[in-house]
């Protein structure tokens, strides 16, 4: 029933990259977590070593592909010691069920020095004079360069590295225009840099331009020939931020007819740039092997930060910086786990009890104390209860997008103000068949109880063998199942009934708690009995087991 088996006692971090040994000695301080490091892996290699691993913690070396992470079961969690997430196959680790975090700020600072230094050497140089006298030159009117200060530098994408290289600018007695989409104009004010509402309004002022975003389906080729070609004659062009924002086959012919008057890369479209790449023997042209995050104190902080994820994860479910679901810390985690439990449960006892029916949508309502809670991730466990029986391996991280894949909208309300209970969920869904409505509480810390089912109120478990069955409210049905329980040895721990109108003789509902499952034989006899309109049995996980997959709280 449950849709991720749980992994062994102690898990399994595997690190296939060249991480700072700070990182390493934080892990293996963090205890009951073993510590495998296998570099140099092929793919077929790594995907094998990935079966038996809970956690990855990667730099930019690794590649995450569909095909590595494609029915991965025991793998739970990715660490990026690093901010760009474009070596792992973002969809292909959500539908695989596992969470993507990355450690977003420890290199900033490096690798806003890294662009400064290429523009330094750019300005200066540096690069060509040092290699002139390395051959016994002294050539100094060759290797003139030009002053920064009163130049123009246009920054495209100002998050944290951009925004950093920006007031480094500023402090340099540069002009810096920036477009971002996304930074405010005040922000902008406060940084001295004048915001521009398109890259092609910043394209032609600039002596320098710097990119700083991601590589995405739009920043990819942003700096196209076209783009170069309305530069002022010579501009300075450099990349610290991924291969392809500056299209590299028009940068070659930048170069080569003078447009651009210099560039430097510290990232590539292919990495390392194969033999035949045309940035090889490019003049003005100075290139650094991926060099950004490439410092001591970046290394170890990021290293640091992605052992610190792995293991909080690993060790109490916080999920810090996740790039492909909602962020929870260890608290709110502790916090909401008894409410992931709740969904996953009313999830299970949904998808049973409607059966084969087809499914369209889910209206989850969250009332009292569970609407002040991570109500997605609530969400995510119904999802993933509700498909568990139908998808293999659906767990927190994928049920949503699973459940959107196949149609099923999940649509969630909240109030604050408490009903009947300080706390509850509900969840409605609707099938061609029709609608069924079950909703629990929590009692205590994490005491769940079902208190509706369809048009019934009751009280009855949310755990183990249920045995539901619909009848008229008429005197001895109790008894008729009592004694058909009793002849084949199914013990009944509890019972709830609920009745539509309060009133003798109207529709009813029966939750009985079994500690082992009625024959076929005696659900047929309940089935055929005249006062009873229909019967099923239901299985939730027991009582206080853990939730399954991603989220299971480590032993
Ligand atoms: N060379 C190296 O070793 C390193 C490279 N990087 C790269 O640098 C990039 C930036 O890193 P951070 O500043 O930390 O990321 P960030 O997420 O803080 O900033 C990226 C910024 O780009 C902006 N952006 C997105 N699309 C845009 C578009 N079409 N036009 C203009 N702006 C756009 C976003 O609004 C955001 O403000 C990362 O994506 C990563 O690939 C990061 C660290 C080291
Ligand atoms: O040194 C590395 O791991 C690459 C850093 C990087 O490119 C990033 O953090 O995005």
């Amino acid at each position: 029933m449950f849709p991720r088996a749980r992994s062994a006692a102690v898990p399994r971090v595997l690190i296939t990259d060249n991480l700072s040994p700070a990182g390493l000695e934080k892990l293996e301080a963090a205890g009951g977590i073993e510590v495998v490091v296998k570099s140099g892996l092929t793919p077929e290699q790594l995907r094998e070593e990935l079966k038996s691993a809970d956690g990855i913690i990667i730099r930019s070396g690794t590649k995450l592909t569909p095909a590595a992470l494609e029915g991965q079961t025991r793998l739970k969690a990715v660490a990026r010691a690093g901010v760009g997430v474009d070596n792992i196959d973002l969809p292909a680790a959500t539908k695989a069920g596992v969470v993507v975090m990355n450690t977003p700020s420890g290199n900033t600072v490096s690798t806003a020095e890294q662009a400064l230094a290429l523009m330094f050497a750019l300005s200066r140089n540096t690069a060509p004079a040092a290699q002139s006298m390395n051959e016994g030159k002294w050539d100094r009117k060759k290797y003139t360069g030009t002053q920064l200060a009163g130049k123009t530098i246009g920054v495209v994408g100002l998050g944290r590295i951009g925004q950093a290289v920006a007031r480094r600018c500023v402090a340099l007695e540069m002009d810096v225009i920036g477009y971002d989409p996304f930074l405010s104009s005040d922000r902008a004010k406060e940084l001295g840099v004048e915001l521009v509402r398109d890259v092609d309004q910043l394209v032609p002022r600039v002596d320098y331009l710097t990119v700083h975003t991601p590589l995405t389906d739009e920043t990819r080729g942003l700096i196209n020939a076209e783009r170069m070609k309305a530069m002022k004659k010579g501009v300075r062009l450099i990349n610290c931020a991924r291969g392809g924002i500056i299209d590299e086959a028009a940068l070659a012919a930048a170069l080569r007819d003078g447009t651009v008057g210099g560039a430097a890369l510290d990232v590539f479209v292919e990495e390392p740039p194969p033999a035949d790449s045309p940035l090889h023997g490019c003049p003005n042209l100075l290139m650094t092997p991926h060099l950004g995050a490439s410092t001591e104190e970046a290394q170890e902080l990021v290293a640091l930060e992605a052992a610190e994820i792995m293991s909080n994860f690993l060790k109490t479910g916080e999920i810090r910086h996740a790039v492909n679901m909602v962020p929870v810390s260890g608290s709110e985690m502790a916090e909401v786990r008894p409410y992931l439990d709740l969904g996953y449960r009313l999830g299970v006892l949904l998808s049973q009890i409607t059966g084969s029916a087809g499914v369209n949508g889910v209206k989850l309502a969250f009332r009292g104390d569970a609407a002040k809670k991570k109500t997605s991730l609530v969400a995510g466990a119904f999802a993933a209860g509700l498909l568990a029986d139908a998808v293999e391996d659906v767990n927190l991280v994928n049920a949503a997008a699973v459940a959107r894949d196949r149609g099923i909208t999940i649509e969630e309300t909240k109030s604050e103000s408490a009903g009947d209970f300080s706390t509850s969920v509900s969840a409605t869904l609707t099938t061609d068949a029709g609608e069924h409505v079950v909703a629990g509480t929590l009692f205590g810390s994490g005491y769940l109880r079902l208190i509706r089912l369809d048009g019934f109120h009751l009280d009855a478990f949310l755990d183990g063998i249920l045995l539901i069955y619909r009848h008229r409210d008429v005197p001895g049905l109790i008894g008729f199942i009592g004694n058909l329980m009793g002849e084949e040895g199914t013990n009944i721990a509890d019972m709830s009934l609920g009745r539509s109108q309060d009133e003798p003789g109207g529709d009813s509902v029966a939750v009985l708690h079994l500690d082992q499952c009625p024959s076929d034989a005696a659900m047929q006899q309940i089935a055929d009995h005249p006062e009873v309109t229909g019967v099923r049995v239901v299985r939730l996980p027991g009582r206080g087991e853990a939730l399954p997959g991603v989220l299971a709280k480590a032993d």
